[in-house]
């Protein structure tokens, strides 16, 4: 397979008033990679999810999805464009079941959208049933497709994160985002996710992690970057990173 640069972003920079919270930050992520974004508390992860997804506007950068420019101006365009995400704090809809929070998710590639759901028309319907489907393999993919009727918030913390992944894989994305997806897990759910997170690399998927879980980082990326007060502090392959001065200072020494 020929090395294809699925998100290549350049130069970012985001200020928040008198903090710079990204310095100059770029990343280049081949498909088929797990790509693991990390540093120590408040070195700006989220920030640059939040960037790439169009939650926050950058003050500079250059953003490529696919070979193609993108313009993370919406959220929704983002998804469009091909980027899903989850989020550190789980956002379901906790009072939907399972499948009908995977079907929210597939609506951003459907024709008919909400509209055309709302309306019943018959090619409306036929869609409807269509993105079910797919809705119900997709938490089968997961491991919870026993789950499918439950409301999500009466799934346990391990199963919505898993919601939460399959939601965002029914958007097909070119690149699923994960912002710490083992926060708040167990020793077993962490191992679990793990291997849903391999599954979903041998489908051909691209990740970008955002993990604070190093072990479980170092173990599953292809590559990293490591930040640190919003600097790119080191890049490359899990053993070279490890082994980099500045991170060991960045993790071990004051400051943080
Ligand atoms: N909306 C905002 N307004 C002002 N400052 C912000 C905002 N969002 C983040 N920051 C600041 O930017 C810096 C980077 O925060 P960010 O949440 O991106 O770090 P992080 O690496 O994701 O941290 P953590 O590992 O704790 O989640 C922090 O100093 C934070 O306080």
């Amino acid at each position: 397979m020929s090395e294809q640069i699925i998100l290549n972003i350049a130069g970012v920079n985001k200020r928040f008033g008198g903090l710079q919270a990204l310095s100059e930050v770029s990343i280049k992520i081949l498909r088929g990679q797990i790509y693991g974004l990390i540093g120590p508390n408040g070195a700006g992860k989220t920030t640059f999810f939040n960037v790439i997804t169009g939650l926050y506007q950058a003050d500079t950068g250059t953003f490529e999805l696919g070979g193609k420019p993108y313009s993370p101006s919406a959220p929704h365009e983002v998804a469009k464009a091909g980027i899903a995400r989850t989020f550190q704090n789980i956002r379901l809809f906790g009072e939907m079941s399972a499948v009908e929070n995977v079907m929210v998710g597939r609506h951003v590639r459907t024709h008919q959208g909400v509209f055309g759901a709302v309306f019943h028309h018959k090619a409306a319907r036929e869609e409807e049933a269509a993105i079910r489907n797919r809705a119900m393999e997709l938490l089968d993919f997961v491991g919870i497709a026993k789950f499918a009727h439950r409301t999500a918030r009466h799934l346990s913390y391990g199963d919505q994160r898993r919601l939460e992944i399959a939601r965002a894989l029914a958007t097909d994305p070119q690149l699923l985002a994960l912002d710490e997806p083992a926060a708040g897990m167990n020793a077993t759910e962490k191992l679990a996710l793990r291997e849903l997170l391999v599954k979903i690399k041998a489908e051909g998927k691209t990740i970008l992690l955002i993990e604070h879980d190093v072990k479980l980082v170092m173990g599953l990326c292809d590559r990293l970057t490591v930040l640190d007060y919003g600097k790119p502090i080191a890049e490359g392959v899990p053993a070279e990173v490890q082994s980099n001065s500045a991170v060991i200072e960045a993790y071990l020494g004051g400051g943080h």
